[in-house]
């Protein structure tokens, strides 16, 4: 809007925040905001034109979002960095979950600093075509809480957007914290008008989490982000058969390791199902689960990803799960979805092998 947004407790005939008239018309009179409104600088906020030139050099802006906490958000977009960055892309991570800053862990980056350039502040670079940027750097002690309200968080993500020196990126990709709070208000006020090309939702199957799926694709809807798709994470527990314990419940109660005897047993009997991958589902689908969701809210389902414990391992280690063999359940899931974002929304024109 060209005056400002107005807000919801102003007079009727508002002109607008920005107006040159705002807190000084008729229809000011009695508003609660006019004093706030008349002596407020007019004009556009310098911050947001420092932010859109940064961001000139940005081709593609990618928010990972969650409706709840813990289902997997800064694991998929950890792994989506590293897929874009080894498929050649120029890759910028920003890391905006201000309270529980996870990727420089998941990137393997613990106990890296921030440099600061007369460009602005420097990414920390796990490859040359990836950098990542979170608050996580610039704590002296990883334990440290981070306990602030609304408007410091918001300040600092204002000066991520602003003060970053990406230098040309195909991808930013920008793992927010979970539900839709002020920070999530404050990247999308920031970045409006420097071309979103959407967001990515993280759930798991169950109600629980879907319910509050279904509030941030609305949140995207209000606020015009396009919801690029939604993964379904942690779908089932898969692993290869040979990673699983067998456990003998007693009478009593007490387990007893049978895995040996177990395994003894398939060689002799049935060697090749040692090679099968056991799946069992760990949260309730019965609902439906995101598909239903998805076609429901008429939004795009990109897939699902089982639980896997070599990808929470590679989380661990801050890792690849691509470059890793172990992680032989989730990486071909990831890589069909990321593939998929690829292609559905053209980005292989970027790199000139077309990869
Ligand atoms: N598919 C998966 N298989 C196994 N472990 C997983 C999977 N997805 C995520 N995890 C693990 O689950 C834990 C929570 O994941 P993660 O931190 O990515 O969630 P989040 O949604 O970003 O949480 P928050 O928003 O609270 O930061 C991590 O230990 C991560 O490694």
């Amino acid at each position: 809007m060209e005056n400002g947004d107005i807000p919801e407790d102003a007079n009727e005939h508002c002109p607008g925040p920005q107006s040159e008239s705002a807190g000084k018309s008729d229809a000011c009179e009695g508003c609660p905001n006019q004093q706030i409104c008349a002596t407020a600088p007019k004009g556009p906020d310098p911050d947001l034109v420092a932010i859109a030139e940064r961001m000139a050099t940005v081709k593609h802006k990618i928010l990972v979002l969650s409706g709840k906490g813990g289902v997997g958000k800064s694991t998929f977009s950890a792994q989506l960095a590293f897929a874009l960055a080894e498929r050649d892309f120029q890759v910028g991570l920003l890391d905006v979950d201000i309270c529980g800053p996870s990727i420089p862990k998941m990137l393997g980056l613990e106990g890296q600093e921030i440099h600061q350039s007369n460009l602005g502040w420097s990414p920390v670079y796990v490859e040359s075509n990836l950098g990542v940027m979170s608050i996580g750097f610039m704590l002296p002690n990883p334990d440290e809480a981070v306990i602030w309200r609304g408007p410091r968080k918001n300040g600092l993500i204002k000066q991520f957007l602003k003060d970053v020196y990406w230098g040309e990126l195909d991808f930013l990709i920008v793992d927010a914290p979970p539900g839709t709070s002020d920070e999530h208000i404050s990247i999308v006020q920031c970045l409006d008008g420097t071309g979103v090309d959407g967001a990515i939702i993280v759930t798991t199957p169950q109600q629980v989490s879907l319910i509050d799926v279904r509030k941030e694709v609305n949140f995207c809807k209000k606020v015009g982000v396009k919801v690029l798709g939604v993964v379904e994470n942690m779908s089932s527990l898969c692993q290869p058969i040979t990673d699983f314990k067998f456990m003998k419940m007693s009478d009593e109660g007490e387990q007893k390791d049978v895995t040996q005897w177990v395994w003894e047993y398939m060689k002799e009997k049935a060697p090749e199902m040692l090679n099968l991958i056991a799946c069992t589902e760990v949260f309730d689908s019965s609902g439906g689960g995101a598909v239903k969701m998805c076609n429901e809210m008429g939004v795009p389902f990109l897939g699902k990803v089982p639980l896997d414990p070599q990808l929470c391992k590679a989380a661990e280690d801050g890792t690849s799960c691509f470059a890793n063999k172990d992680c032989v359940v989730s990486a071909p899931a990831l890589k069909k979805i990321i593939v998929q974002l690829i292609e559905t929304n053209g980005w292989s024109m970027l790199l000139s092998n077309g990869a």
